[in-house]
């Protein structure tokens, strides 16, 4: 283990039991994360990423069919604990999430600042005056005016909501936070706004990310790594950089050049086709069906080659 490692995810699996079948919605995935380290999680929609969250957090709904693998965090395999130590010494100690929507989840009747504060007092056992002294400082860091502690939900504008929900994940200081679109249903300025507000949060306490968006320009600016998700697998991870320059699946290069750039007369591309049902996945690669470079080989499972750390799950760099 890298010295400074702070997440390695092992073969994680979450299949959800339904009528029709086990939806394979994480299905073995592998990645790592540094101490100080972002990573986005760019995909479809329906591809696994929120699935992802709920299995590293262990928020798991009723019809779980398969939950397996091994999430190590600060070299320890807390997949190996039981709900209650997790609850009790992972969960918010140590990751925590803003969920999908978080600016919409706050409870409509408690104040912010309490809603704020609470994590702290159920999961650290902090008495209310200190976790509110450290709410406001999360409020400070987040740039919320302190005297918002005492507001009610509605009476902040949504870009406030989604700030004191990120100052609400950050309370307990955990070495990780989980953003699952932290700036959809935010107007531009405002996301761009959350954004820095990670950013400094990033430098500042030296959290860890894991970013689901679907913001692929301005998640570059705050990204380390990127990992690609495509029905159920991460297909790509590497260095953000070398991402952006050089994206090496098929899968990634055609999500690349869905974006729309303000230089240059290239039309956005768009990816024909669907991606496969997570009920009825096919053998060999996912995303064959739509690869214009699909070759003899693909029928069989793609291995991840490891090109100088830049890792791609594709025949085409065997
Ligand atoms: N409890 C559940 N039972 C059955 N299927 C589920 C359950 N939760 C999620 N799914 C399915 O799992 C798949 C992955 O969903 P998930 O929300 O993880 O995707 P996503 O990549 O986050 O999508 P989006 O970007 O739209 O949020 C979808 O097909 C979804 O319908």
């Amino acid at each position: 283990m890298a010295d400074n490692q702070l997440l390695r995810i092992e073969n994680l699996v979450l299949h959800f039991r339904t009528e029709r079948g086990a939806v394979k919605a994480v299905d073995g995935v592998n990645f790592e994360l540094n101490h100080n380290e972002a990573v986005v999680v760019l995909g479809e929609s329906g591809c696994g990423k929120t699935s992802l969250a709920k299995a590293l957090l262990r928020l798991l709904p009723r019809n779980v069919q398969a939950y397996s693998g091994k999430v190590f965090l600060n070299g320890n395999d807390v997949m190996a604990l039981n709900d209650e130590e997790f609850r009790r010494n992972v969960r918010w100690q140590q990751m925590s999430l803003v969920p999908q929507a978080a600016m919409n989840s706050l409870n409509p009747v408690l104040r912010v600042g309490e809603q704020v504060a609470e994590p702290l007092m159920v999961h650290a056992g902090i008495s209310k005056e200190k976790a509110m002294e450290q709410a406001r400082k999360m409020f400070d860091l987040v740039g919320v005016p302190e005297e918002f502690l005492e507001r009610y939900a509605f009476e902040l504008s949504g870009g406030m909501r989604q700030r004191s929900a990120i100052a609400m994940s950050l309370v307990t200081t955990p070495d990780l936070i989980i953003l699952d679109e932290p700036t959809s249903a935010l107007d531009v300025l405002t996301q761009a706004n959350i954004f820095n507000v990670l950013k400094r949060i990033k430098k500042e306490m030296e959290t860890s990310y894991i970013l689901i968006t679907h913001d692929i320009a301005t998640s570059s600016e705050l990204a380390n790594k990127v990992a690609v998700m495509y029905a159920g697998q991460i297909v790509e991870v590497c260095d953000a950089m070398r991402f952006f320059h050089e994206p090496l699946h098929p899968y990634s290069r055609k999500l690349m050049a869905s974006v729309p750039r303000l230089r240059g007369d290239k039309e956005p591309d768009f990816i024909v086709g669907q991606p496969p049902s997570l009920l009825f996945l096919p053998t060999g690669c996912r995303f064959k069906d739509r690869c214009p470079l699909r070759f003899g080989k693909c029928d069989e499972e793609p291995p991840v080659v490891n090109k100088e750390g830049h890792l791609v799950k594709c025949w085409l760099y065997v």
